[in-house]
């Protein structure tokens, strides 16, 4: 296994300059659901310096469609600046004076981890035979780049939404190597209501006539209708109903007249602009691949259930959901504390429902200060 600053996947723009994102080669992978990746590759970022101790680490998960560049300016080859944009840095709530900050990008992912849209050893773009992962798959990686680096422990894992399920399966796979886990606006295991609210978007995605069974990108057309139509979905369950009762009402679209054949209400034109960029910024297989990942989830699976699975992990364990979301409810980061004594139960409240973990930056900052101050003091 080695690490490399050359970028060996990407996706959507393999011309583009790696920026300051950093690889490690961490070799092949055989899955947990039988599949095999010959060579895996994982793009990372990292903020401040790991300590002699090697102790100082924390590693941060990024949601679904996020990727490992959580703070910082646009770089090259990067469309926003980081996804967590103040909290990482010198005196902020992940300080760089004192924590050594990692981030990956998931495996199956487009932003520089090995994923469909990387090449396979027949020098194609791999597509619909990717494998198909799991949570527990893309831990396993993400161990192998905490060996590289040389961090035995983590002084702090912590994620939100599909981060969170990497997060609280970190603690849960390898107990040992985890001082603070910290889940937001997420859970133990993938629901019923989660799973259901993806088979509409999957199916939107296979349905697009360029999917082609995930073989497209040879013929130069991705099946942006179809992640367009997902994204509409899930965005809606990202967001409350009463924001955006708030926020668009009936109103229409400015200009346009909803009230007639293809004028838009100005929510609708909300949807079809969240539609649009996340088009322009990532691959439909890969949103095929981490949705059935996320569907995998649930740390007690073949462990006796998420009680037993979570009485391994005897560091701290915090959890946090959203008020007002619907597709991670609160009642799941309850859960996980019922069923774990000595959790640490906090809210993040918030009008924006799930996406509450990306936008309320301040509570979410606090949240992360006071769980991680008695692993650093
Ligand atoms: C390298 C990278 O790209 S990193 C990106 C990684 N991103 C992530 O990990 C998270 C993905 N992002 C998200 O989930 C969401 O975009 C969030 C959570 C960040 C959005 O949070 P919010 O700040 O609440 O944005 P909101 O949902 O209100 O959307 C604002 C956008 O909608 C647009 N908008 C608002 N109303 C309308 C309307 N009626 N018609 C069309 N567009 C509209 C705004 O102009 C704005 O556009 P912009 O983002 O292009 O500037
Ligand atoms: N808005 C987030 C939600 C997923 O939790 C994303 O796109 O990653």
């Amino acid at each position: 296994m080695t690490i490399t600053d050359l970028p060996t996947a990407s996706f959507w723009r393999p011309g583009d300059p790696p920026g300051d994102r950093l690889f490690a080669s961490v070799g092949a992978l055989d899955l947990e659901r039988g599949g095999h990746l010959p060579d895996v590759t994982v793009a990372y970022e990292t903020w401040g310096r790991l300590n002699a101790a090697r102790d100082n680490a924390i590693l941060v998960e990024h949601a679904l469609t996020g990727d490992a560049h959580v703070d910082g300016p646009a770089g090259p080859g990067q469309a926003t600046a980081g996804w967590w944009d103040g909290l990482v840095g010198p005196g902020g709530p992940l300080d760089t004076d004192r924590w050594f900050v990692v981030a990956t990008n998931v495996l199956g992912g487009c932003q520089g981890t090995t994923g469909p849209s990387s090449e396979a050893a027949d020098g194609l773009p791999y597509g619909g035979s990717f494998p198909f992962v799991t949570i527990r798959d893309q831990v396993e990686v993400e161990a192998r780049v905490a060996d590289l680096l040389g961090i035995h422990r983590w002084a702090g894992v912590l994620g939100g939404s599909m981060g969170g399920m990497r997060a609280i399966e970190w603690a849960t796979s390898h107990p040992d190597r985890v001082s603070t886990c910290i889940v937001l606006a997420s859970t133990a295991y993938a629901t019923a209501d989660q799973i259901a609210w993806c088979q509409p978007q999957l199916l939107a995605i296979r349905s697009d006539p360029n999917f082609h069974d995930g073989d497209y990108y040879e013929r130069g057309v991705a099946p942006l209708d179809g992640l367009g139509i997902a994204r509409r979905i899930a965005h809606v369950t990202y967001r409350h109903e009463g924001e955006l009762a708030e926020r668009f009402g009936r109103d229409a679209q400015p200009g346009e007249e909803p009230l007639g054949h293809g004028g838009r209400f100005a929510v609708e034109s909300y949807l079809d602009h969240h539609a649009g960029k996340l088009g322009a910024r990532f691959d439909a297989n890969s949103y095929v691949v981490l949705s059935e990942a996320m569907n995998s989830h649930d740390v007690g699976r073949g462990r006796g259930g998420v009680a037993a699975a979570l009485a391994a992990f005897t560091g701290t364990l915090v959890v946090a959901g959203v008020d007002t979301d619907r597709l991670y409810p609160a009642r799941l980061s309850d859960e996980i504390a019922a069923l774990r004594p000595g959790t640490v139960l906090r809210h993040i409240s918030s009008r924006y429902g799930h996406d509450g973990f990306l936008i309320e930056i301040d509570r979410v900052g606090e949240i992360l200060r006071e769980a991680l101050e008695p692993a650093g003091s």
